[in-house]
């Protein structure tokens, strides 16, 4: 008798063990990482997903709260081949079911082929292969959950400091649509006070910012979703430099004219080759994604994936627009974009030098 069970869209019921009880569904997404099992399980953009790990043993340096992305794990149920006790405990004390012990390979394979579905887990004392049923055929689509950014973003406005506090060079905007700790971090440490706003701010609150630079941050489901955003980014645009990250990425390019549309798995890991189309180099980077962005609309595709030609960095230079399909914070790493902050910085400082003019 089996403590655990996972029931997939596909009609299928696979047993498990139960690190972590309760009851729960999400969407079902893979990630390659195998490191930064602590950022990815606070990354608040894996809202309504459960997260399975394909590398097969995750824990296995401990939890620390220092590397968390937010103050909550975030996805609704995580799955590995075998978990550590630390993360177990670490899951059943936040009431995050997580399973284990079961094929990951095959639920892997699933995904990748029949793509990112629903699923249903039960897990602890007394629970049936019906109860993940249930769980499974309760379970919405992403782009159902219309209002996703409510339980991600701050409820009110927030300033955090930059690192210089009191000689900050530059104010960011930065909307909230479930923005990882580090996007913060990374901008106050390059001198940037961060007014964080939430997700669905209206231009007129940023306006009493009065900031440098707008930035629109990552965030869980279906970028179309977020029209507040996308109206403050219409707003803004030609007016004040914007950045994005991700999410921010998608709502930009949507709100300028272009579209995204859902991949069918989506890069999630720690190891995703970026090309820069001006310089021919080749980055690689931390991913969590599973829409991308179609149509451009005005904006020029500047870097893509190497693997599969999606569009990972857009820019326009005379709007002043600069945004990444992946994580330039790069927690856990690798850093090799990280100067994407710099260059966010740099759009800064030349409005400053047009309105000094
Ligand atoms: N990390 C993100 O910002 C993810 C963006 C969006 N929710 C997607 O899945 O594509």
């Amino acid at each position: 008798m089996s403590d655990a069970y996972i029931a997939l869209a596909d009609g299928r019921v696979l047993e498990a063990r139960a690190r972590a009880p309760g009851r729960t569904r999400g969407e079902l997404v893979f990630t390659t990482a195998y490191t930064g099992y602590e950022e990815s399980l606070t990354d608040p953009s894996y809202a309504e997903q459960v997260l399975t790990f394909s590398y097969p043993l995750i824990g296995n340096y401990g939890v620390r709260s220092e590397r968390f992305e937010s103050e909550t794990v975030q996805p609704r149920a995580a799955i590995a081949r075998e978990f550590t006790d630390d993360v177990a405990e670490w899951l059943a004390g936040e009431d995050v079911p997580a399973i284990d012990h079961l094929d990951t390979r095959e639920l892997v394979t699933t995904v990748r082929e029949e793509g990112a579905m629903a699923c249903g887990i039960a897990a602890g004392e007394d629970v049936t292969p019906e109860d993940a049923i249930a769980e499974m055929e309760a379970c919405k689509p992403m782009s159902d959950h219309v209002d996703i950014g409510a339980g991600v973003s701050v409820a009110e406005p927030e300033l955090h400091e930059a690192d210089t506090a009191g000689e900050a060079d530059a104010r960011i905007a930065l909307l909230d649509c479930g923005a990882k700790g580090s996007i913060i971090e990374s901008l106050n440490a390059r001198g940037a006070d961060v007014h964080v706003l939430p997700y669905d701010a209206a231009p007129a609150d940023v306006s009493a910012v009065d900031p440098d630079v707008l930035f629109i941050s990552n965030g869980p489901g279906d970028p179309e979703n977020f029209v507040a955003a996308k109206e403050v980014v219409d707003a803004f645009a030609g007016e004040l430099p914007l950045a994005g990250i991700c999410l921010g990425q998608q709502i930009v390019a949507s709100a300028l004219g272009g579209d995204t549309e859902k991949m069918t798995f989506g890069h999630r890991g720690v190891n995703q080759p970026v090309k820069d189309l001006r310089t021919d180099r080749v980055v690689m980077t931390t991913q969590n994604h599973g829409y991308t962005v179609a149509d451009p609309g005005p904006l020029e595709v500047t870097q893509i994936n190497v693997n599969d030609d999606t569009a990972e960095g857009l820019e326009d230079e005379e709007l002043g627009i600069l945004t990444r399909q992946y994580h330039p914070e790069a927690n856990p790493g690798p850093h090799d974009s990280l100067d994407f902050f710099d260059d966010v910085l740099a759009m800064a400082d030349s409005t400053t030098e047009i309105a000094a003019d």
